[in-house]
């Protein structure tokens, strides 16, 4: 079997491989960086990537087979320092740079960087996603100039693919962990949403009924919300929810599940908790909010909200508990707002 077969096959079946993606480049690129450099017996193996891949100014260095522990300040190509290069890599054409002081598209790097680092060769080709270059593997050969062969320049393209997949499920990885964000926060507030509220409840609902623990909920709506908006704006309505949650955030534990539930109402779960101990809480809530202020240009907002404190029993549906909080919240309202109410 020849070289190029036994790299492909070689190559093929790492790059198959089911891989952690949701570290750093340098831990999921390690296995392909480390096999090129061990196929093409090279002396380093880097993987560079691209600012922006559309209009590119910059390349990063992102994993480096020299660097098992990435230094905090990674070494960044600037397109302005080495224009040959950019737009040679840039086209999709490989660079089997034999002498890399002399060959045209790398010798730009002679003085900054192959003679610091003693690199006499180099084999570079780009990254592509969608077709367009995204970034660079770079192999590069110490002390001796060196002839590269067609199935080398064919294995270090394989390389560029393999991390090209790699990159794309890191991406996807990515993505999904951003769109599980976004399904269980509150944009505005960057808050737990009310489906983040459900689950988590569930989990602690089951948890509570194991251990026999109190566990405790309170409820709780700006009063009139509706005239800051009409006074001052949607905007400064969405400052006041949004410093209404930090100001909130202070107050409870960490352990405790706040969440906006939608509008101007919201909930805070309060696991290991007695209802005469949520209303304690509630009263910090209930005074933190009265001293709050809000500046608006030249005006200065306050706000009061009414609080509704139940118990949650976790034999019981957990909508119950948000029911008997509700109807607790709709009595302080018809009672004269900024207070709390115990359910009933
Ligand atoms: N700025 C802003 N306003 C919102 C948002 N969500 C809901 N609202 C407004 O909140 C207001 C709630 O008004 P109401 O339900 O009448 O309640 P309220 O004025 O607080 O009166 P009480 O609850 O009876 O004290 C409505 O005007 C909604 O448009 C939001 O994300 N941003």
């Amino acid at each position: 079997m020849n070289r190029l077969t036994q790299s492909t096959q070689k190559l093929r079946r790492i790059s198959s491989q089911e891989v952690d993606v949701s570290g750093e480049h340098q831990s999921f690129l390690h296995d392909i960086i480390f096999e090129a450099k061990s196929l093409l017996q090279v002396d380093r193996v880097s993987v560079w990537l691209f600012d922006d891949m559309h209009q590119p100014t910059k390349l990063l260095n992102y994993a480096n087979t020299d660097w098992l522990d990435v230094p905090a300040q990674l070494p960044v190509l600037s397109i302005d320092d080495f224009p040959v290069y950019f737009a040679t890599i840039i086209t999709g054409q490989s660079i089997a740079a034999d002498n890399a002081s002399l060959d045209p598209r790398t010798s730009e790097f002679t003085d900054i960087y192959l003679k610091p680092n003693d690199i006499a060769t180099m084999l570079d080709t780009a990254i592509f996603k969608n077709g367009i270059a995204l970034g660079v593997v770079c192999c590069e050969g110490r002390t001796d100039v060196r002839q590269w062969q067609e199935w080398e320049v064919a294995i270090t393209e394989m390389v560029a693919d393999c991390c090209s997949r790699r990159l794309l499920v890191h991406e996807l990885y990515q993505m999904q962990q951003k769109l599980t964000k976004m399904a269980f926060q509150d944009m505005l507030t960057g808050l737990n949403n009310r489906r983040f509220l459900m689950e988590h409840a569930k989990r602690e609902m089951s948890r509570h009924q194991r251990t026999e623990r109190p566990m405790s909920l309170i409820m709780m709506d700006l009063d009139r919300f509706k005239r800051i908006n009409d006074d001052f704006g949607h905007d400064a309505g969405d400052k006041v929810l949004q410093k209404f949650a930090q100001c909130c955030l202070d107050v409870v534990r960490v352990e405790d599940c706040f969440c906006r539930l939608g509008g101007e109402e919201f909930v805070v779960l309060l696991p290991e908790t007695s209802v005469s101990d949520a209303h304690m809480v509630a009263s910090r809530l209930c005074s933190a909010t009265r001293d709050m202020e809000v500046r608006q240009e030249n005006a200065l907002i306050r706000v009061t909200a009414s609080f509704g404190v139940s118990e949650v029993n976790p034999s019981m549906p957990f909508s119950h508990a948000l029911k008997m909080a509700d109807q607790a919240v709709y009595r302080a309202k018809a009672n004269g707002r900024d207070q709390i109410q115990l359910a009933c």
